[in-house]
């Protein structure tokens, strides 16, 4: 159904979702699987031929979910579980997925979404550190700068906190800007792989289109480039707006989750050389107070196997790396004096 073009480099490539090497399978949970995203989440990751079994979780409507989804025709198993029953839901989990919040409406900002989201991330992530303290979990519910870091540090405090096994998803800056390219310049996505790196809200987002065959004629041309890279920094605001207070995106956001996922159970399995940004501690901007950061990162059988440095970028670049840098460390800031 979705394999398409070859691996035609070591980064996970654009125009995929699926890609699968190796036969290790893993039971992986959805956290907020009754939700807009949580939906056709779990219906593509029931697709995904490295998951065994899903275990659907969320405050209402889970069971339902699960019942719908577990008729579809591949070999995983399915499972849904109501309120009460979020311990079961993570027993013997290696991946969690956590999509479970609220979304923004017009005239929000991601942070708006902080006092809501944060206590739900932190209970969330406190029970995984308490049954499944070896999973992977990849942090979906905004602002992800700050619920990455209320994660990794309610799991400090448990004393299970592995910076290998905690992820930001960022995957949707990479799919916008992959997309949003090949449209600039009339090419194919599947040629548009673009390193988005620093976190996931407007300024923080950093795309560096230096570093990629198609972009880098269009970088410091004006109004084409900033245009474009205005697009992928706020390519959520126009969905939010689109969606006019009924949320905001879904059913990319799934396929994105779904891909990223897909990435780390690949690494999971022993596929080398599974490439692809995502924000994670790390020591990149360690020095100016930034410990977590989204750069691109190799997925190994543990989950983080390597950081990969920014490599070289453009002064419009370095600009944009000045303006991310302040707003990144606050919202970091913020979400670990959140659980402390
Ligand atoms: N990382 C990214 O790129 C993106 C992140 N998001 C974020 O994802 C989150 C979810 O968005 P939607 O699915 O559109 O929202 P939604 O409101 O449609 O679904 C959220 C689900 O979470 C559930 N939930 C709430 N508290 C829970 C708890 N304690 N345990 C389990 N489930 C719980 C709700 O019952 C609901 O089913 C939002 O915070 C949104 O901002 C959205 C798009 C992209
Ligand atoms: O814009 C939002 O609130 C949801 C999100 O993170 C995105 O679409 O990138």
């Amino acid at each position: 159904m979705f394999a398409r073009s070859a691996l035609r480099s070591s980064l996970v490539p654009s125009s995929r979702l699926f890609s699968t090497s190796t036969p290790r399978q893993t039971k992986v949970a959805v956290l907020g699987a009754g939700g807009g995203i949580g939906q056709p989440l779990s219906l593509l990751l029931k697709t995904d031929p490295l998951v065994s079994s899903l275990s659907l979780y969320d405050i209402r409507g889970a069971p339902g979910v699960a019942a719908d989804v577990s008729h579809v025709d591949t070999a995983s198993e399915v499972k849904g579980y109501a309120a009460d029953q979020l311990d079961q839901a993570l027993d013997g989990v290696e991946v969690v997925v956590i999509p479970a919040g609220v979304p923004r409406k017009p005239g929000m900002t991601r942070d708006d979404l902080f006092n809501t989201n944060a206590s739900i991330v932190r209970d969330l992530a406190t029970a995984v550190g308490r049954v499944s303290p070896s999973a992977h979990i990849l942090v979906i519910s905004n602002p992800v700068n700050s619920t990455v870091p209320i994660v990794a540090s309610t799991l400090s405090k448990l004393g299970v906190f592995d910076p290998t096994r905690v992820f930001g998803v960022t995957t949707l800056d990479v799919v916008r800007a992959s997309r949003f390219l090949s449209m600039v310049t009339g090419t194919s996505p599947a040629e548009c792989d673009v390193p988005v790196v620093g976190g996931h809200s407007g300024a923080t987002i950093v795309p560096l289109l230096s570093q990629t065959d198609i972009g880098k004629s269009l970088v410091g041309k004006g109004e084409t480039y900033d245009k474009l890279v205005n697009r992928i920094q706020f390519g959520g605001d126009e969905v939010v707006k689109a969606k006019d207070g009924a949320g905001s995106a879904t059913l990319s956001m799934a396929y994105a989750g779904a891909k990223f996922a897909n990435a780390l159970l690949r690494g999971l399995s022993g596929e080398k050389g599974v490439v692809t940004p995502t924000f994670v501690k790390s020591p990149l901007f360690e020095s100016q107070g930034v410990d977590f950061f989204s750069s691109l990162v190799e997925l190994g059988t543990k989950g983080v196997e390597k950081i990969h440095p920014l490599g070289p970028l453009s002064p419009e670049e370095e600009k944009l790396m000045e303006a991310c840098l302040p707003e990144l460390k606050k919202n970091i800031e913020k979400g670990k004096a959140f659980v402390a």
